[in-house]
């Protein structure tokens, strides 16, 4: 069934001085079963804000979402693991009741041998991985992803691209993803919405062409 998002408007209330804004103003779109899209955009714009809304974590805004695909696998803009669990335990929390299956997706993700590092260990990059591994081990139905190539060296950045590509390839979720780079968009996605304008809106929606070679 196709996701329908429509806002009608999205208020950040008044808080600690700041004046209440109005970050979204009729902005609506759907996603087709198993669409990639990117949503992208200058930073501010309402990127994060609107991955939290279609995910069902914030609930505060005047509209609806229809049709919402479950389990959501969401990879935070920052990994947010548990500092006190190790990187295996850290994906058992999701599947309590598959606990083999974090080790298989830990090598999944390359990081066979880290089963047991707890986070403070880990690169950006390699708590990345174990944050991807955790939104796929509950083989979502909708995938968001919040800027998962940030703040990574260029080839660490590439490696990651190829890991969400080989395996929103493989599970075929509905997936959003959210990120600065263009280049980033047009090697995941089939689709492009461009966020601008204030209150926030969609400027641009467009399908890409992909060419065979990158299928
Ligand atoms: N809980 C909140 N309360 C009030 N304002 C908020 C809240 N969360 C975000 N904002 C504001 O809403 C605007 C959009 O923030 P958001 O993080 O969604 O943008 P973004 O496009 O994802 O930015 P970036 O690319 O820098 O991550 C910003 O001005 C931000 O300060």
């Amino acid at each position: 069934m196709t996701m329908q998002i429509t806002i009608k408007q999205k208020v950040y209330p008044a808080q600690g001085g700041a004046p209440a804004r109005v970050l979204f103003e009729n902005l609506s779109f759907d996603l087709a079963d198993g669409e990639v899209c990117a949503i992208v955009g200058p930073s501010g714009i309402g990127k994060s804000s609107l991955l939290q809304i279609v995910a069902g974590l914030d609930t505060d805004f005047d509209g609806s979402i229809t049709g919402l695909r479950q389990p959501v696998g969401y990879l935070f803009q920052t990994p947010r693991l548990l500092p006190w669990r190790t990187a295996r335990r850290n994906l058992e929390l999701v599947i309590p009741d598959r606990p083999g299956r974090a080790v298989e997706w830990l090598a999944q993700v390359g990081l066979a041998g880290s089963e047991d590092a707890y986070p403070q260990r880990l690169s950006l990059g390699m708590a990345r991985r174990v944050a991807l591994a955790r939104a796929l081990t509950i083989e979502p139905k909708l995938l968001l992803l919040d800027e998962p190539f940030a703040l990574l060296d260029e080839e660490t950045s590439r490696e990651m691209q190829d890991l969400v590509a080989i395996h929103v390839r493989k599970l075929c979720p509905t997936t959003l993803l959210v990120t600065h780079h263009w280049h980033e968009a047009a090697a995941l996605a089939q689709r492009v919405i461009t966020l601008g304008g204030s209150p926030t809106r969609i400027v641009d929606d467009r399908l890409l062409q992909r060419s065979k070679a990158a299928e």
